[in-house]
């Protein structure tokens, strides 16, 4: 029987240039078992995702800040603290980079994402005097509260479907996904992958981004 899956966006389900691998609408709706998508994108990108895959909603999102199972929503911290260094960021010449609009940030709840090409330098101090985590995705930064994390998230969907957070296979590519690949039986880091997601990984794929996730699948099924 196929196992359940926990699977990373960005850099794993996508194309080496960006944008949704189109293959996921062929792989993911025809696997047999629960499809977990844990990702630091706000909360209505991997439920929109899932609608559009037509797979059932669950979602870990912000880095396990909102975790969505069963119909049952639960934002697990305050965004208080990512807000206020978001701030901090700004008024000290800081541009979180994405635009009057900030559809990145516009519906987030618990923490605050800042384009790549931001003063990294700034940010980082910034983060420090505010206690939180700054973590490069490699798609974003992300100003999270310490201790929120997608392997949390994931424990907690797999309670709710009565499932050991152990029978899950892990796919993801960068730090953000380390605590996925410590919740889970067990982990691949596709080739594309960040040093620390590699170095937590059982295994690292041949495969690139979406070469990589099917080559998980294809061994799995
Ligand atoms: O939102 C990001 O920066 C990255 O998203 P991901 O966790 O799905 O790779
Ligand atoms: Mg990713």
């Amino acid at each position: 029987m196929a196992p359940p899956l926990v699977l990373d966006i960005d850099g794993t389900l996508t194309k080496p240039a960006g944008g949704l691998d189109p293959r996921a609408f062929e792989a993911l709706p025809a696997w047999d078992a629960p499809i977990v998508l844990a990702t630091g994108k706000a909360f209505p990108y991997p439920v929109a995702l899932c609608h559009f895959l037509a797979i059932p909603e669950l979602v870990v999102a912000e880095h396990g800040g909102v975790v969505y199972a069963d119909d049952e929503v639960r934002v697990t911290v305050d965004s208080e603290r990512p807000k206020a260094a978001a701030r901090a960021f700004v008024e000290r010449g800081g541009d979180l980079g994405w635009g009057g609009a900030d559809t990145v940030n516009r519906w987030r709840e618990t923490e605050v994402a800042i384009n790549l090409d931001a003063d990294e330098r700034l940010l980082r101090d910034v983060a420090a005097e505010f206690d939180l985590d700054l973590v490069d995705t490699g798609y974003a930064y992300h100003l999270k509260t310490p201790g929120v994390e997608k392997g949390d998230g994931l424990r907690s969907v797999a309670s709710v479907l009565g499932v050991d957070p152990a029978e899950f296979v892990a796919v993801g590519d960068s730090e953000n996904d380390v605590s996925t690949f410590e919740a889970v039986g067990e982990s691949f880091a596709v080739a594309n992958a960040d040093e620390r997601a590699r170095a937590a990984a059982d295994h690292v794929t041949e495969g690139a981004h979406m070469d990589g996730t099917l080559e998980v699948l294809a061994a799995l099924r």
